[in-house]
């Protein structure tokens, strides 16, 4: 069946990324709104012609045009969250996007608007919300789940049975051990390593490391 074409939201860098893979994917794109480029009359980016502001959206009818966020997602803006749903709430879809160069195992289920970037592995029976980034690298091993609008940025690594609430961030390069909840809203600094539940709103960042510990004391005999 064909796709409906598709409209791209933002023309930041998240936008680019989404672009690219839109491209990759052969969806016809229709054009970008934004309204930092409307504003300021320039009618073409990146190939693109600009529609205008996000209003620019209701001239077309939510059953012709699927959208795609290009909203990116840090701790603290909740822009990608909003557009996501005033618009899901006019009847428009979020068009579901997976680059082919990611792995998803058997069972894997995933929401509204998922953006699955280059180089993602999800393991088996994870399953996924709507309007999650899976950004650049990231992986998710068996039995994830993974609540609406989660930015799991590039490199993370969440290991098997990791539970992850609505809106939480993990920050690149992080670590979730096996079995960890993070509640909702739950923020998760770059390069930080998990080993046990983040409540609801908390955040974790640093990796104070113990000191080394001498593996051949006790071992050896001399
Ligand atoms: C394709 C893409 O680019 S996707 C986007 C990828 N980027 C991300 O995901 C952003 C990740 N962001 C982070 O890790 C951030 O540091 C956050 C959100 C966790 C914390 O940000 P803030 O709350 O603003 O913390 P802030 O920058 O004020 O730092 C507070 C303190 O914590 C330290 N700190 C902050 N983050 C970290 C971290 N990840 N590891 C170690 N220390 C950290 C800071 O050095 C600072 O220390 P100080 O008080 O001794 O000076």
């Amino acid at each position: 069946m064909k796709q409906a074409p598709v409209i791209l939201l933002g023309a930041g860098g998240h936008a680019k990324v989404v672009l690219d893979l839109l491209q990759i994917l052969n969806r016809q794109v229709l054009g970008v709104c934004d309204p930092g480029l409307a504003d300021k009359g320039i009618q073409q980016w990146r190939g693109l012609p600009v529609l205008g502001n996000d209003t620019a959206i209701e001239q077309y009818h939510p059953d012709r045009i699927e959208l795609a966020n290009g909203i990116g997602s840090l701790p603290g803006n909740s822009l990608r969250r909003r557009l996501h749903d005033q618009y899901t709430r006019q009847g428009y879809w979020f068009t579901t996007l997976i680059h082919p160069s990611a792995v998803l195992g058997s069972g894997v289920k995933l929401g509204q608007g998922v953006q699955v970037m280059a180089g993602v592995i999800v393991q088996a029976d994870t399953q996924l919300g709507d309007n999650i980034i899976l950004n650049t690298g990231a992986r998710i091993d068996h039995d994830g789940r993974i609540g609406h609008h989660v930015h799991i940025a590039p490199g993370a690594v969440l290991s098997g049975d990791a539970w992850v609430a609505n809106d939480c961030h993990i920050g690149p390069g992080a670590v979730i051990i096996q079995g960890v909840k993070l509640g909702q809203g739950a923020v998760v600094g770059a390069g930080t390593t998990v080993l046990s539940e983040l409540p609801a709103h908390y955040q974790l960042t640093g990796q104070p490391p113990r000191p080394p510990v001498d593996l051949n004391m006790g071992s050896k005999t001399s």
